[in-house]
């Protein structure tokens, strides 16, 4: 299937930024800029910010989005919120897995695995975040790192339910440094990550994947790393949070 034919996401990953002022200053400012989007457009805000998140954008074309879900429906999970608390409340994407929570919040390939078919059972989108560290880029694993991470986080993943699937290649090392991976590595790795999928499922399953680039996308280098056949979109760190930026991306990505 043509790349054409795939959903093109921009998702902005906002990460510990905005209070609800802030909040509603930004998503008023990119209402207007984003209306006429060739895209899918998602905001991924902090959990305090949601319900503004959600309110300030119905009747207009961005979705919101939270950074990550409990797998469990309730109980004794102190500091987690679970997926059925952000269905009530009008999310419709969750990123699962991202590296920032597993480098600083103990996540492993196994909770992603469990965190995401609990947002698919919900009825929501997970954006599944996986990516080596330079020192795996450095040793040569990438391809088996990012393999495993994707073949372990869909285990027990109908074919039905990727379509429920986003998966965005985020290497660490380009996360929040400003060293953007070059088009071509990007590329390599998602078209990676689409064959290890189709290894998985089939091509009709691996073909209608969107898999996306993250690692310091920006509004000079979007257009680039969009071009290439196997980016489908784009989480866009702090980028994401300029909104001028964030439109420059989301124009860069529609068709
Ligand atoms: O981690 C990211 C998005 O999830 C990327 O962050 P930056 O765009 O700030 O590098």
């Amino acid at each position: 299937m043509n790349k054409a034919l795939r959903k093109a996401v921009i998702a902005g990953n906002w990460k510990m930024n905005n209070t609800r002022v802030e909040t509603k200053a930004l998503i008023e400012d990119l209402i207007p800029l984003a209306k006429d989007a060739g895209c899918d457009v998602v905001v991924c805000v902090p959990f305090t910010n949601l319900e503004t998140a959600v309110n300030l954008t119905k009747g207009t074309n961005i979705k919101v989005g939270a950074q990550n879900c409990h797998f469990e429906a309730k109980g004794a999970f102190t500091g987690e919120i679970s997926a059925s608390m952000l269905t009530e409340m009008g999310v419709e994407y969750v990123v699962i897995g991202h590296s920032e929570r597993r480098q600083y919040f103990g996540e492993t390939d196994a909770t992603v695995n469990k965190r995401l078919k609990a947002v698919i059972d919900a009825g929501m989108t997970a954006i599944l975040c996986v990516g080596e560290m330079l020192e795996d880029r450095e040793n040569g694993i990438t391809e088996e790192l990012v393999a495993m991470q994707t073949k372990i986080a869909l285990g027990g993943v109908s074919k039905e339910d990727l379509s429920k699937v986003i998966i965005a290649y985020e290497p660490v090392w380009a996360i929040g440094t400003g060293k953007t991976a070059t088009a071509d590595q990007a590329n390599e790795v998602c078209a990676l990550i689409r064959a290890t999928v189709e290894k998985l499922y089939d091509k009709e399953a691996s073909d209608a994947l969107t898999i996306q680039y993250g690692g310091s996308m920006n509004a000079g280098n979007a257009a680039e790393l969009l071009s290439k056949p196997d980016v489908d979109g784009g989480l866009i760190g702090g980028a994401s949070l300029k909104a001028p930026d964030f439109a420059t991306i989301i124009n860069a990505a529609s068709k």
